[in-house]
């Protein structure tokens, strides 16, 4: 490992002190813990573009989750990081998602406005420092500072604010107890789990956007990173069939990625030269990155998947189905929480006032998977949203 990755044996600690594992270095404990989590099992019906009823083909976000981990140890291990912490970060990372992925995420944030808000980030820290109740000594997974670190600052560092922003209220709670630095850039594991985000569904969101008929082989060719690894394969492989085709051409898209991320990354370690995990904390701008040229042709792929899939018009109908179920679960529970399950009721008598009963039933409503989300929705308004024709 270099001298700037996180050390294990240097790690910040855990809120609650543990006994170290004998088999284990606690980045790996961590991973393990996130992998054993109900959270993460959960994440196997969560949508990532497609909700789940449409087939059984495409990207969850489990197998999303699972892709990010493997570029991210890839990565991680070329530039001499803890792949372990890279990997336990990279797995948590989407913990947070709600049902029906950022449909449902916005449906809450909207439900939620009275009473700060809804965030899937600030909700994986939520989960992994609060929700998760199987340890006998603590709440959530007792994670390490490092771990959790990453986690929060998946977008960079959290403060200062811009004019007129708020931290998410869960995360502000959290940092009043266990200081996270939110002022700092993230280790280098932290951000390469990060930005082994963007190269994961950028490249697979192509791969389940063509699978679906949202466009063509020949369209994507016209983007400026996608059009040479066609080039490149049929001058190879002048009579490949179509899939294989297909998936040569993309693999190579991959690779331009993950390449040019561990070149920029090594020159910026090179001419950064830090000399610990924390001198990459407070370098004042990120280590690892795209170049200039990669993020110009990343950002022509992002539009284009933006317009042609996030916003075709197949996918709007669902999302307007599925917005309404969330809206639908919502007031039901504000108003008669005895639905909640048995775990959930029990809380309820701790609750202070209305923000504190929202932010439950919005705990509760975020955990949900798809189909419990679809089924309960189903049970409790008499319609199956998604099949009842009107
Ligand atoms: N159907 C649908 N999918 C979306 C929408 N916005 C994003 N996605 C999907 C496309 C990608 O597979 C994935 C990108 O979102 P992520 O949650 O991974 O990253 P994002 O950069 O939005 O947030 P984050 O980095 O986690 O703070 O989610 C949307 O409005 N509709």
């Amino acid at each position: 490992m270099a001298i700037y990755a996180c050390d294990p044996a240097a790690a910040r600690g855990r809120r609650v002190i543990e006994e170290e594992s004998a088999f284990r270095s606690c980045f790996q404990r961590d991973r393990d813990r996130i992998i054993h989590s109900s959270a993460f099992r959960r994440l196997k019906h969560k949508t990532q573009v497609f909700v789940e009823h449409e087939g059984d083909f495409y990207r969850t976000r489990l197998t999303h989750s699972i892709e990010v981990a493997q570029v991210a140890r890839t990565m991680a291990n070329a530039l001499g990081l803890n792949t372990d912490l890279t990997e336990a970060v990279a797995l948590a990372h989407d913990l947070g998602h709600t049902p029906f992925g950022h449909t449902g995420e916005d449906a809450l944030h909207e439900l939620m406005a009275p009473y700060g808000g809804f965030d899937h980030n600030a909700q994986a820290l939520h989960i992994v420092t609060s929700l998760e109740r199987h340890y006998a000594e603590f709440n959530g997974l007792n994670l390490t500072w490092d771990t959790l670190e990453g986690i929060a600052k998946h977008n960079g560092p959290l403060l200062p604010l811009a004019e007129g922003e708020t931290l998410p209220v869960t995360l502000a709670a959290y940092n009043a107890v266990h200081d996270l630095e939110l002022h700092t850039h993230a280790s280098g594991e932290a951000q390469v789990a990060a930005l082994s985000d963007d190269v994961a569904y950028n490249n697979h969101d192509l791969q389940d956007g063509l699978r679906a008929g949202l466009f063509t082989e020949d369209e994507i060719a016209e983007l400026a990173l996608i059009g040479p690894a066609y080039a490149e394969v049929d001058r190879i492989y002048p009579s490949l069939d179509p899939y294989r085709r297909r998936h040569e051409a993309l693999r190579r898209v991959f690779g331009y990625m993950v390449s040019d991320v561990i070149d920029t990354s090594r020159a910026r370690l090179d001419a950064a030269a830090p000399e610990s995990a924390e001198a990459i904390r407070h370098l004042g701008r990120p280590v690892i990155a795209f170049s200039d040229d990669m993020w110009i042709k990343l950002k022509e792929i992002r539009q284009f998947l933006f317009t042609r899939m996030y916003r075709a018009p197949s996918v709007m109908e669902i999302r307007t189905k599925v917005t309404q179920v969330v809206t639908d679960l919502f007031p039901i529970y504000m108003q008669d929480p005895s639905l909640l399950p048995q775990r959930w009721r029990q809380e309820i008598e701790a609750v202070e006032d209305e923000a504190q009963l929202a932010r439950l039933v919005c705990d509760y409503i975020a955990g949900m998977t798809d189909r419990f989300a679809l089924q309960s929705h189903a049970r409790l308004m008499g319609v199956d949203i998604l099949h009842d024709v009107h």
